[in-house]
């Protein structure tokens, strides 16, 4: 028998994360992971996604400066199989790094699939541990949609795996993950298209701030194609066909980004008495599940917060400052920015446009165009925009940004929201010029 005070399921962001502040906390602490060390955002998610970003971002400076300093023809497209093959140079170093460094912590690292057997007992793969306490981090993965067809529809991960870009490549969704891959695919040269069951893409975003993105896109020659609800995903020869009533569209390759679901069914998480919904594991406000001694962090918990990395890190912390008896209270999110990665960004933080405009009597919404501002004059960006709010306090409660510089002005605006900071503590702090930080003065 293997006995550990704490057994974390799932070697993710959150998990490790969890395992490193319990071991430094003193518990004897072990981890286990079924797949790849690192979980999804080193691997298959944020980090390997902004590599490949990076070509983008340097192909539209330069499309920017074209006729001031650059001329058409000297903007190539990104070659796709250099740029796959650097970020491979990173992503393939991940899941031994990730393994070792806990291993080096002194804590235990167990690979194969555990399932609950009782309240305090797991089995993997035959073997048996137990804890007095287990926290449960296995993350999502990508839904697919119940269609025919539905085994020609490629996932983001097999999107950032492929060694050739295809001419025509078709994404269904139009959530995060379709509008930063588009971008990518479409900085290859690639014919890209995205499909949409209706037609209010990234709905967590203020609207209008949504269709100068769209605007965007379409610029670089994204096609989009609204109201269509996908019935099929027929392959003929080495192309495949989506059907929908009225509509049908030929491409090399079509990518499905129609959202996440929770990794909970391998894990017989009744023998434990934990409950889940199709969202995720439930939680109380300390992140305890339904099984108090059972916790669960990060994307797989049911909750309203965004699935993001920093989130993942911030409830493993929590957890560690509860189970090691630091913390009675219910955990409080801070402020979370959100962003969409592309050229353009989009970001927001706080109290959303829609939620100040039901309530003019406490919040003021001051919408900036900036683009003539010098940030984006330089560079000659095409859109820089900014909505701010601010209570009747004149503090920051709220912000979505939408330029290039917008992933650097969201955490500033996060900072102040954090901080309740007012224009004179802004207009009272010094920041090297010309940058976004001294821009900041402007905008609060
Ligand atoms: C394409 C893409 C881009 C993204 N970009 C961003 C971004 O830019 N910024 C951002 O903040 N977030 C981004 N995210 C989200 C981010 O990756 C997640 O929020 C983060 O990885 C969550 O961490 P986690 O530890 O909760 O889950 P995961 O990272 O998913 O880790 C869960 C781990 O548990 C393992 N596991 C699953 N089931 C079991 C089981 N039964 N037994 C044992 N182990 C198991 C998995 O293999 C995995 O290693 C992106 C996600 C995707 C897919
Ligand atoms: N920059 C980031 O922080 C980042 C980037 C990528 C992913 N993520 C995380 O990963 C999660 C998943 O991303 P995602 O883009 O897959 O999901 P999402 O929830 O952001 O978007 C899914 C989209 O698919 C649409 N959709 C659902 N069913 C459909 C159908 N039948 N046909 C067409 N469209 C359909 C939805 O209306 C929505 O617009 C995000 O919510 C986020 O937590 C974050």
């Amino acid at each position: 028998m293997n006995e550990f005070d704490a057994i974390v399921i799932g070697g993710g962001p959150a998990g490790l994360a969890e395992a490193y502040d319990l071991k430094a906390a003193g518990k004897n602490v072990a981890v286990v992971e079924n797949y790849q060390w690192g979980g999804t955002c080193p691997n298959r998610g944020c980090d390997p996604k902004k590599i490949l970003l990076s070509g983008v971002q340097a192909r539209d400076r330069m499309v920017q400066l074209k006729g001031k300093g650059f001329s058409g023809d000297q903007v190539p497209f990104v070659k796709w199989s250099e740029i796959e093959a650097f970020k491979e140079t990173y992503t393939s170093k991940i899941p031994d790094g990730s393994r070792d460094g806990i291993i080096n912590a002194g804590i235990t690292a167990i690979e194969g699939s555990p399932k609950f057997i009782s309240d305090y007992q797991i089995d993997v793969d035959g073997k048996i541990y137990q804890a007095d306490n287990f926290i449960i981090a296995t993350g999502q993965r990508p839904s697919k949609l119940n269609i025919e067809g539905n085994e020609n529809i490629l996932t983001s991960t097999d999107f950032m795996n492929l060694k050739s870009m295809p001419k025509k490549i078709t994404f269904i969704g139009a959530g995060y993950i379709a509008f930063e891959l588009a971008t990518i695919a479409s900085s290859t040269g690639a014919e890209v298209h995205i499909v949409h069951h209706n037609d209010r893409p990234l709905k967590e975003f203020d609207e209008s701030f949504v269709d100068d993105l769209v605007d965007q896109l379409k610029n670089r020659g994204i096609k989009f194609h609204f109201d269509i609800d996908t019935k099929s995903i027929a392959k003929f020869d080495d192309q495949y066909v989506l059907n929908a009533d009225d509509f049908s569209l030929v491409s090399d390759l079509v990518v499905g980004a129609t959202g996440r679901i929770p990794n909970v069914d391998k894990l017989d998480l009744e023998k434990a008495g934990v409950k889940y919904t199709r969202h995720g594991i439930s939680t109380n406000g300390k992140l305890q599940t339904t099984n108090p001694r059972i916790y669960a962090i990060g994307d797989v918990v049911d909750k309203v917060q965004p699935k993001l990395t920093p989130i993942a890190g911030f409830d493993a912390t929590y957890v560690a400052s509860v189970i090691t008896g630091k913390n009675d209270k219910e955990i409080v999110y801070p402020a979370i920015p959100t962003l969409v990665y592309g050229g353009p960004e989009l970001a927001k933080v706080g109290i959303s446009t829609d939620e100040a405009k039901k309530d003019p009597d406490n919040y003021r919404i001051v919408d900036q165009d900036l683009t003539k501002w010098f940030t984006y004059y330089r560079t000659n960006e095409s859109i820089a925009r900014a909505k701010v709010i601010f209570n009747k306090n004149d503090e920051i409660v709220g912000a979505t940004v939408m330029s290039n510089e917008a992933d650097e002005v969201i955490n500033y605006l996060t900072l102040a929201i954090n901080k309740k900071m007012k224009h004179n503590e802004i207009s009272n702090t010094v920041f090297a010029y010309p940058t976004p930080a001294s821009d900041l003065q402007y905008l609060i």
